[in-house]
């Protein structure tokens, strides 16, 4: 009997091993068959010199976007530029072939087009249609909210859009105002496959692995996550419905539903469904949105199918079949913003730069002193939003890098010494306790941290460079709002697109760099 016994678990764990094998050889054809895919849009040799690089059209968690013209047939493209070592570091090679590989495979009015690819030593490139009306986003931002009209238009062709991808099995994970870029004449394109997660059903070319579910992998932006995905359950067509829910209720308000001074309350209001709507909403409006945010996933409009949403009394009046053939809303640009806010520009004072006062309301820890000791706001599983979890010496070298494609924008070429870089720049708001007032900020590779007023091209508030954190130093107080502190001054600034953690790290990262 004991005898048996041993024989049985000898063969068992042959059988183990054998099987082991056969699944190995599984994968590895599968990742052949990956390898070998004949892309559409083909892995080109050219290099960035093939290139003339115009403006920065934005910056994401791991690349940057530029937009490119190919200097021997003009044609324009947005080039995504991602540095090889820091996506490496950060674990994101796997979402990044997968972004390309099924980019690829999308045919789409409303997707943006990946046209070809190439590398070299340090980076990766991806040539993408060229979103020449920038980001729904800055329309809310620009025209505060959105008319009913507007949001109607806007949700519809994103709901188009979902339709496409949930039907070939796709979930994007990332909705958000951000990623829905606009063609020049209006119209909605989405942008950003970097966390698109693939179901066991779809049709499309993936990679190996890319279709198992994974409870607690948590991707895509806290203030459109779902609830259940904050109980760590898979992903779902229902997280895209969510955040559809989320995008709507920005638009026609201004701000997302559940934003809050950091994620971690963000994610407590999510939980609680402490959702409030505006007076203004009509009733259509508010029983779509109730019904996108279900905590139920499965009772979302949109679930099992789509007639039942783009049935919905919301979008009576739309013309399914005809979405890209109608007039887009009018784009506002950048030059017609808030003549309000242009108004508050007058009292451009450093002692008021010196008040260190929140002025909006949002941040939180209103400490002016010049110890840096809040900590960037982290997400869930561990990292921070944006770039924020790297290392130091990682993000120093990702930074001086990238830095060269961030001087391109040739009018901030004046305020720069000859062979001086900028290594980020942001429109923010600067917080002061009467007044805010926009300006540009620009953080070189000198180092230097230079304060523009955009409207006047001058260089204003003196932020003097100094590579010890007491006498230099970033205070987090939100998401979008943090603290420059020097000995003598502490300025407060908002950075609508939140990238306050960003900022903090490209600064220490600078002071950083000797000892990298
Ligand atoms: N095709 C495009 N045309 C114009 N602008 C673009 C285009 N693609 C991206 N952008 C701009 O660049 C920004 C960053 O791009 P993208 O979101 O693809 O980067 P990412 O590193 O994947 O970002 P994330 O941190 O959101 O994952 C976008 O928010 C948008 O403003």
């Amino acid at each position: 009997m004991a005898v048996g016994g041993e024989m049985e678990k000898e063969f068992e764990s042959k059988l183990r091993l054998q099987q082991q094998q056969q699944q190995q050889g599984k994968k590895q054809q599968a990742m052949q068959r990956a390898n070998s895919i004949a892309f559409r849009a083909p892995q080109e040799q050219f290099t960035i010199d093939d290139f003339e690089l115009g403006k920065m059209y934005g910056t994401g968690s791991y690349s940057k976007v530029v937009r490119a013209k190919k200097k021997d047939t003009g044609n324009i493209y947005a080039l995504k530029i991602m540095d090889k070592k820091f996506i490496t570091k950060e674990n994101k090679i796997q979402y990044v072939k997968l972004e390309r590989i099924v980019l690829d495979q999308l045919d789409h009015p409303g997707i943006i087009r990946l046209f070809f690819t190439f590398q070299d030593t340090y980076s990766l490139y991806m040539a993408l249609e060229s979103c020449e009306g920038g980001e729904l986003f800055d329309q809310i931002i620009r025209k505060g909210r959105l008319s009913e009209d507007e949001a109607r238009f806007y949700a519809a062709e994103v709901v188009d859009i979902l339709e496409y991808l949930h039907g070939l099995g796709l979930i994007h994970r990332d909705i958000k105002p951000e990623n829905l870029l606009l063609t020049s004449d209006g119209h909605i394109k989405l942008a950003d496959f970097g966390s698109v997660k693939p179901t066991k059903d779809t049709p499309l070319t993936v990679l190996p692995d890319s279709t198992v579910e994974r409870a607690c992998t948590f991707v895509g932006t806290a203030a459109y996550i779902p609830p259940e995905v904050l109980n760590s359950c898979p992903a779902t067509y229902g997280n895209d419905l969510w955040a559809l829910g989320c995008t709507l209720f920005q638009m026609l308000s201004g701000s997302s539903p559940f934003k809050d001074a950091s994620e971690w309350l963000i994610f407590q209001r999510i939980m609680a469904r402490d959702l409030h709507f505006p007076d203004y909403f009509s009733d259509e409006a508010r029983d779509l949105i109730d019904q996108l945010l279900d905590v139920d996933p499965t009772k979302r409009p949109g679930w099992s199918s789509y007639t039942s949403l783009k049935g919905h009394p919301f979008f009576r009046g739309i013309d399914w079949g005809n979405l890209r053939h109608i007039p887009a809303p009018k784009l506002v640009s950048e030059s017609n913003e808030n003549e309000e806010e242009e108004e508050q520009e007058a009292q451009w004072n450093l002692t008021h730069g010196a008040s260190g006062g929140t002025g909006s309301g949002t941040g939180v820890g209103s400490s002016t002193g010049t110890g840096s000791n809040q900590q960037a706001p982290s997400t869930p599983n561990g990292g921070n939003h944006g770039s924020g979890a790297a290392s130091s010496s990682d993000a120093y070298s990702h930074l001086s890098r990238l830095a060269s494609i961030d001087s391109f924008d040739s009018r901030w070429q004046e305020f720069l010494e000859p062979g001086e870089a900028i290594v980020m720049i942001s429109k923010l708001k600067k917080i002061q306790k009467l007044t805010n007032k926009k300006v540009q900020l620009l953080l070189t590779d000198k180092p230097k941290l230079i304060c523009v007023d955009p409207s006047k091209m001058q260089a204003k508030c003196n932020i003097i460079w100094s590579d010890d954190p007491n006498c230099l130093s970033v205070q987090l107080t939100s998401p979008s709002h943090f603290k420059i502190c020097t000995p003598k001054k502490v300025i407060s600034f908002e950075d609508s697109k939140e990238r306050a953690a960003q900022w903090k790290m490209a600064i220490e990262a600078l002071q950083n760099r000797r000892f990298n």
